[in-house]
């Protein structure tokens, strides 16, 4: 029937659902995000019976100090006396110093591990901790209103969901009076992202053009901690000043985990971790962002080849991969200051960022 949501649309809920800290239904198992998990709802869901476990990513499983044996997910059994305290303690690392003691943990091995890689990946997707709750087998389908979700309805590696151009209009900007915004949709009903075009870029030639990730603390409050805010002012000055280009604005705050997971990040640097091991210690990749998506919202606007603004070579690479064509990167540094200059360091040591 067409009005039956599709696997996509269903994946789309569950992440919502997890949100709200309702557990959703994978086959004959119910996952539920540790980060919103309540106590009432952890009792609710040991009632149903199966076996009880948590999803970990591989970065979060290493400094737990446990080895799991499906790539990149890792299961670990939950003892029947462990409270909801320490599954917040195992998922969370805001206390992994002060209380350095949270195992003996028990890696699972045998049998499926899809569920457990679903989950993690709707946490990711729900900008949540990437830990997870994992109930089942239970014996009885219930009638419970709550979200089923489909084993294979993540998209497969290498797909992300459509964008869709939704609306634009002029908006006359400091950098130059031809200003024009355009918001663009995915169709599983994720975040919007953004492009600021000025003046009437040249379809066939390479257009200046800049792929700014969302940073709050950057972009907004005019945080020293990074040299966002700099760059976003610089990329659109330069444009505004040659006349014509294009800014993306990518809604993938935090390198893509979240301005919650975020300010985590920052908490564990004032423990003394740096911007990429904060990452790891929470369970995420140092970067999550999909620079696809930017090459996918050029082409919708009609360019295929770029002057890219950058000192990231991992964007430069995806947007050849992608099909956008950079003809040239264009340094773009602007904003080192005391507060920063490690963070800057450390991109360049370990993310590969061009000084
Ligand atoms: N997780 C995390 N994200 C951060 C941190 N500091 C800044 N960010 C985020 O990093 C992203 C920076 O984006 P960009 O400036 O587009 O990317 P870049 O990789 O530095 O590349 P270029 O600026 O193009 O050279 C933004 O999403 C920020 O919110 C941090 O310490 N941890
Ligand atoms: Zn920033």
């Amino acid at each position: 029937m067409t009005l039956t949501p599709t696997p996509e649309e269903l994946f789309s809920r569950a992440r919502n659902e997890l949100r709200m800290g309702v557990p959703v239904r994978v086959g004959d198992h119910l996952i539920a995000a540790v980060e919103t998990l309540s106590p009432q709802r952890l009792a609710d869901l040991r009632s149903v019976g199966g076996e009880v476990s948590m999803a970990l990513t591989p970065w979060r499983a290493r400094t737990l100090k446990v080895t799991g044996y499906d790539g990149d997910v890792v299961r670990i059994a939950v003892a029947p006396d462990a409270d909801f305290r320490w599954m917040l303690a195992t998922a969370d690392p805001a206390t992994d110093l002060a209380n350095p003691l949270k195992g003996p943990f028990r890696a699972l091995r045998g049998g499926a591990a899809e569920i457990h890689r679903m989950a993690i990946q709707l946490c990711k997707e729900a900008h949540l901790l990437p830990s997870a709750l994992v109930v089942g087998p239970i014996a009885e389908p219930m009638s419970s209103g709550l979200v089923d979700v489909p084993l294979d309805a993540i998209l497969p590696a290498g797909a992300t969901s459509p964008l869709v151009a939704v609306s634009s209009a002029r908006v006359p900007l400091e950098i130059s009076d031809a200003g024009r915004v355009h918001v663009f949709r995915p169709r599983d009903g994720g975040e919007e992202h953004y492009a600021i075009e000025v003046g009437q870029p040249d379809r066939s030639k390479p257009v200046l053009s800049r792929l700014h990730s969302a940073c709050f603390t950057g972009d907004l409050a005019g945080s020293l901690k990074c040299d966002c805010g700099p760059q976003l002012r610089a990329a659109l000055d330069q444009i505004g000043q040659e006349g014509a280009g294009v800014l993306l604005y990518l809604n993938q705050e935090g390198r893509g985990i979240g301005l919650a997971n975020k300010m985590r990040a920052y908490a564990l640097q004032d423990q003394g971790f740096d911007t990429v091991e904060a990452n790891h210690r929470l369970g995420f990749e140092d970067d999550e962002r999909d620079f696809r998506l930017g090459a996918q919202i050029l082409k919708l606007l009609g360019f295929n080849s770029v002057r890219l603004m950058t000192n990231n070579p991992a964007k430069t690479a995806m947007m050849d991969a992608s099909g956008v064509n950079v003809a040239e990167r264009v340094a773009l540094k602007v904003g080192e200051n005391p507060q920063n200059a490690a963070y800057l360091a450390t991109k360049a040591a370990k993310s590969g960022h061009l000084l």
